[in-house]
């Protein structure tokens, strides 16, 4: 083992000590370390500001009761989080996700990777996340209200749109953010762009929606391009049902993609001519109504494979859209047997650390989400200008700005992860990121 390696390791075995046993944590700040602390130990400044240490320890985590009645009338009590990772370059900024797995280590992991994706954007915008483990399934939209009404009750002093400016995650839609903004505006009595994702006749950003799919697949194009390739006639898989996966999905079907699967928790939905726009609409609706996507209407072309994965598929281009760790290694396995050429994340951090490896090894390119679903926060950003400005953009033009920062943010990745004749997609998202937060860290002194 050379000094370098030494060092990077001494940090690695020292992160328990202060993280204890939050492994989705770890395993984020530790794909983060392999490739930063080698340069960060050989910059004095870098080394001397002790960076990855100091982004490795969230600025603060707010962890507070909620407490709402059901429609029954009955009291009832969830947990709920915001993790203020690092407001260095910019306002906290990063979703809510309403699901009975939310706990502080996720949440602290998605505010970490959140830091290093805001970084990436180009835009000023600091890193956080929060959420409940609350769980919207089976509950009614007056429960839902309540409960968001309920939850910014406790959030709505340490939020702001110079503070900390929360969005949308999983469960949490325009519908929520509705609930969540009018609660806010209510206790500040101030009608200010503290959330993102908000509703177009109250603030909101026109393709805020469309945003984190659309970009992902501008994102793969301009991947693409770098082989003098192009996404037409590509067979790509796609995992999950909800707002990425199937934006995602419309994208590349318009841009003659063959999207073959969308998939949930219950198994995949497979079309193997391709999905139509018509039968990804459909999906978004059952999604929308709370029903389940396994009885296709005829005529689609589709079959539903219980239990089954988007994975085992015949495609060149896979798309994981769901959640984290739910592309583990045996299905990187399938990816390689299937001769898969390209995997970009649309979901956060949805390989397991052994995927990443097994892609890795068989020189497959992949795009960490960090680099290839920042185009939802962007616009996040542009939402913020806009509701400052008090000026708002068409969606053509909205469109236009996502995908050029999709392409600036694809230029920096790739210039930083330059390898030879390859790109090596995650070390150049984590140094591009990297470096700017470093910057900042460094010029604003010991604090
Ligand atoms: N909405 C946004 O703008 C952004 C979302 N993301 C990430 O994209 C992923 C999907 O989020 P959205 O589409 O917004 O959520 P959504 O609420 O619209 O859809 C949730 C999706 O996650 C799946 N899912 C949830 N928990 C699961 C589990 N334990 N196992 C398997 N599947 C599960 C659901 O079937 C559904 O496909 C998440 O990782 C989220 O953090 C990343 C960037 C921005
Ligand atoms: O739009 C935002 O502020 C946050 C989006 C988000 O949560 C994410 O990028 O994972």
């Amino acid at each position: 083992m050379n000094r370098r390696d030494a060092l990077t390791h001494a940090f690695l075995s020292d992160l328990p000590n202060y993280v204890g046993s939050q492994n989705t944590f770890l395993q984020a700040v530790e794909d983060v370390a392999n490739d930063v602390l080698p340069v960060e130990k050989n910059d004095p400044a870098y080394a001397a500001a002790k960076v990855l240490r100091r982004l490795a320890e969230p600025d603060r985590v707010l962890s507070f009761r909620v407490t709402w009645e059901d429609d029954d009338g009955e009291v009832q009590t969830n947990r709920a989080w915001r993790v203020q990772a690092s407001n260095v370059i910019g306002p906290y900024k990063g979703g809510l996700r309403f699901h009975p797995t939310v706990n502080e280590d996720i949440l602290k992991f998605l505010a970490f990777e959140q830091c290093f994706k805001n970084a990436l954007t180009g835009l000023p915008l600091g890193g956080a996340k929060g959420g409940s483990d609350f769980d919207p399934k089976g509950r009614s939209k007056r429960e839902v209200m309540r409960f968001c009404q309920a939850l910014m009750r406790e959030l709505a002093p340490f939020i702001g749109p110079d503070r900390d400016v929360p969005a949308g995650d999983i469960n949490v839609g325009t519908e929520e953010i509705g609930y969540l903004f009018g609660a806010w505006r209510k206790h500040a009595e101030l009608f200010e762009g503290a959330l993102t994702g908000k509703g177009l006749s109250y603030g909101g950003s026109e393709m805020r929606v469309e945003a984190t799919g659309f970009g992902l697949i501008y994102f793969v194009e301009c991947m693409l391009s770098e082989r003098g390739d192009d996404i037409a006639g590509k067979r790509v898989a796609i995992s999950g049902k909800g707002n990425v996966a199937t934006h995602a999905a419309l994208k590349a079907a318009e841009r003659g993609a063959v999207v073959v699967s969308l998939s949930d928790t219950s198994g995949t939905l497979h079309v193997a001519d391709g999905m139509s726009a018509d039968l990804i609409q459909w999906v978004q609706a059952q999604k929308a109504a709370g029903k389940d996507i396994d009885t296709p209407p005829s005529g689609s072309g589709a079959t539903f494979n219980a239990g089954g994965v988007p994975w085992e598929l015949d495609v060149d281009i896979a798309l994981p859209c769901a959640t984290q760790n739910e592309l583990t290694g045996d299905m990187a396995k399938m990816l390689v047997d299937n001769s898969v050429s390209l995997v970009a994340e649309g979901a956060n951090m949805p390989l397991t650390s052994d995927a990443v490896d097994i892609l890795r090894r068989n020189d497959i390119t992949h795009a960490p989400g960090k680099a290839s679903n920042a185009g939802g926060v962007a616009v996040s950003g542009l939402e913020m200008s806009q509701m400052s400005h008090r000026r708002f953009m068409s969606a053509e033009e909205v469109d236009a700005e996502l995908k050029g920062i999709m392409q600036d943010l694809h230029g920096r990745v790739a210039d930083e992860g330059r390898d030879g004749g390859r790109i090596d997609y995650a070390r150049g998202a984590n140094m591009a990121a990297y470096r700017r937060l470093a910057d900042a860290i460094v010029a604003q002194g010991i604090i």
